[in-house]
């Protein structure tokens, strides 16, 4: 029994199959590449490409990556690899703009992508996001680009027919705003998806963004939904890191055991069922096959609402602290 959720958007991939939750090659995986001190452009780690090619074996059709993890030539491997079809895979990746603390990656969206399509070895991109709009157009971080000429060459790509959807990352309604004005208020050409932090103890990434995104029909998909399994952590007293107590540690394993779930299926559900896609990963098969099997059961509403609860008296945010 299936018990489907209704999202403001249905992506499929280009044969038309609905995209599953988002398998990562973010996070972890990026600063292992990058921690090696190599020059990792264009290296290829193996055990990425065999956990890419493991969740795909275990239902995942929808891949994620960037252009800052560096991980776009293991998705490229991994694609070559696969048994699957291109077209029933569905990729995203995402231009990293510069920043303050970060120089952008490439000079604008159009030398990204061509870099993009040859590190993935395909011809499209299904779908391709900016990573966050923490742009400083004066820096020379930047290379002179803005939010809104940054957007406006994705969309010229696009209209080329070389990207099926366009998406943005960590954007708040004021940067929303702002790409809508660059695309003079045409809705064909705005950003279809914004990939956000989203878990019980950051349920608004920033202000009245869930709901803006619900009234022009953008898709919502959570990065970090595991956060209160694994990464509330802090140093001690001996610099060494430690688990912080915190309040769904009670709550999670009462449901766990009512559904007879595990606390991180009970997570994904929570989330999807607030009609946000998960993007998620882990190392084990076991729960790349859990993750994908939460669609098949249903949390009650009174159990989703005192998730909201016990998560609203407890707050981490695990990324882009201080620019929101
Ligand atoms: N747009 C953006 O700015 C950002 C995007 N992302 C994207 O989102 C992806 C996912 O983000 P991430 O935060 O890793 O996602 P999750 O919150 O899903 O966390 C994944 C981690 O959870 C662990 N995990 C999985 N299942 C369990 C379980 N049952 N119990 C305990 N731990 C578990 C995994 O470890 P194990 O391998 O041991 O199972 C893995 O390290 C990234 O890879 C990246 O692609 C991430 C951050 C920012
Ligand atoms: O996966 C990610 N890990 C990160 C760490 C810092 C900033 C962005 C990200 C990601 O997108």
């Amino acid at each position: 029994m299936s018990y489907p959720v209704q999202l403001t958007q249905s992506l499929t991939t280009k044969s038309g199959i609905p995209i599953t939750f988002g398998t990562g090659t973010g996070t972890k995986w990026q600063w292992l590449k990058k921690g090696r001190g190599e020059d990792h452009q264009g290296t290829i780690d193996q055990n990425l490409v065999d956990l890419i090619l493991l969740a795909i074996e275990s239902g995942f059709n929808h891949i994620d990556t960037a252009e800052f993890y560096t991980t776009q030539p293991e998705v490229g491997a991994a694609l070559a690899q696969t048994d699957k079809k291109r077209e029933d895979l569905f990729i995203t990746t995402k231009y990293s703009p510069g920043h303050s603390k970060f120089p952008a990656l490439s000079n604008g969206p159009k030398e990204f992508f061509r870099k993009a399509l040859k590190d993935l070895g395909t011809s499209y991109i299904d779908l391709v996001m900016i990573h966050h709009p923490f742009f400083n157009a004066e820096s020379p971080n930047s290379f002179g680009y803005s939010l809104g000429s940054a957007w406006k060459e994705l969309v010229d790509l696009k209209k080329e027919g070389l990207i099926r959807y366009l998406g943005v990352s960590n954007y708040g309604v004021k940067h929303l705003e702002e790409t809508f004005a660059a695309v003079d208020h045409n809705p064909e050409y705005y950003p279809i998806v914004d990939q956000i932090e989203f878990h019980p103890y950051l349920q608004s990434q920033s202000v009245g963004i869930h709901e803006f995104a619900a009234k022009h029909n953008i898709l919502i998909e959570a990065y970090g939904p595991l956060t209160p399994l694994f990464r509330l952590k802090k140093k001690n007293d001996e610099g060494k890191e430690e688990f912080l107590t915190h309040p769904l540690q009670e709550l999670l394993p009462v449901l766990s055991s009512k559904y007879s779930k595990t606390d991180a299926q009970i997570l994904l559900r929570y989330t999807y069922q607030k009609g946000i896609l998960p993007v998620t990963t882990s190392s084990q098969r076991q729960r790349l096959i859990d993750a994908l099997d939460v669609v098949n059961f249903e949390l009650e509403q009174s159990d989703i609402d005192e998730i909201d609860k016990v998560g609203a008296s407890f707050h981490y945010r695990g990324f882009f602290e201080g620019l929101f």
